[in-house]
């Protein structure tokens, strides 16, 4: 069997699309163009590239676009004084604080400082609970977009054995949550479970969150699984070049394609679909500090 391959890139530019429609009706219907703030804290070349790419898309879309580029020294309090500022912005109807930070800020801080009515990454724990009992509100980003994935690949999710590796707050804890609202029957394995190849080779749906290049092999996967692989590594590529480099995701993707009904690669896979989604929840934030219902074809 050869995979078919999920264009998490095509994906994400049709939902862009769509949104941009969104955006287009809240500003003629009610008069309200939604706005992002995006704050960075340092020079993370990484974090620089996504938070450019958040901007542009954000404006791209038609919504207003706020960037806060902050120096690596900012304090803690300067930062959590920002949040207050954005917070209390009309103008904003979502609020990101791009992780990570520097050693010298708590991000745990900082995250819960963010009203969760503009917590368009879903990380306070108000929006954390209302996930967990499904009330409306924004979905993490990279799992609400794992999930449009996997329900455009494979229709409806019930009943099927869902296998997340890695138990992380941004991954692996949200996305159990949304496979269990679509009635998967959800594990979640981690560096410490037994036998991981076994639990792998169970699952008709294998998220990999993980954060390790390449640790799911091929033939831990099942035939005809659906592979949503959410790791971006980049390792050296000796072939390219000296000093050259090359994104990989956590599963081996050759070995897997081989038996796997679908896979999403690296680059092209889910990492566009993270910032879809994020434009997506500012949609939901900024319906709902409006009054008004949140499109149902943005969120879980
Ligand atoms: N506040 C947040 N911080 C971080 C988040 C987040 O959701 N909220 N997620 C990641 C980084 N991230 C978005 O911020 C992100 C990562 C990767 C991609 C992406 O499109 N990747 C491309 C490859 C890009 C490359 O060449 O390096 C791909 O996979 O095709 C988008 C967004 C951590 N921080």
């Amino acid at each position: 069997m050869t995979a078919k391959i999920i264009d998490g890139k095509r994906f994400a530019e049709d939902l862009r699309r769509r949104i941009g429609g969104h955006v287009a009706r809240l500003k003629a219907e009610h008069g309200v163009t939604p706005g992002l703030a995006v704050v960075i804290v340092g020079e993370d070349p990484a974090s620089q590239v996504y938070v450019a790419s958040k901007a542009k898309q954000t404006a791209e879309v038609g919504m207003n676009s706020y960037k806060h580029e902050l120096p690596e020294d900012t304090s803690e309090a300067a930062l959590l004084a920002l949040v207050e500022q954005l917070n209390a912005d009309p103008a904003v109807h979502g609020i990101l604080v791009q992780l990570p930070l520097p050693d010298h800020i708590d991000p745990n801080k900082v995250i819960e400082a963010i009203d969760p009515a503009k917590d368009v990454d879903c990380f306070t724990p108000a929006n954390v609970g209302k996930v967990q009992i499904g009330l409306p509100g924004p979905v993490s980003c990279t799992p609400l977009g794992c999930l449009m994935l996997l329900r455009d690949e494979l229709g409806s999710l019930e009943g099927k054995n869902a296998v997340i590796v890695g138990r992380s707050n941004l991954v692996g804890k949200p996305m159990m949550q949304l496979l269990l609202r679509d009635n998967c029957t959800v594990t979640v394995a981690h560096s410490r479970t037994r036998d991981l190849a076994e639990v792998v080779r169970r699952a008709d749906i294998v998220v990999a969150a993980v954060g390790r290049p390449q640790m799911i092999k091929g033939d831990w996967i099942k035939p005809g699984a659906v592979v949503i692989d959410v790791g971006i590594n980049r390792v050296p590529a000796p072939e390219k070049g000296e000093g050259k480099t090359r994104l990989v995701g956590d599963v081996d993707y050759a070995g897997a394609a081989e038996v796997a009904a679908a896979i999403t690669p690296v680059p092209g896979g889910v990492g566009p679909m993270t910032i879809a989604c994020l434009l997506a929840n500012t949609i939901t934030t900024a319906s709902l500090i409006n009054g008004l219902e949140p499109p149902g074809d943005l969120t879980a």
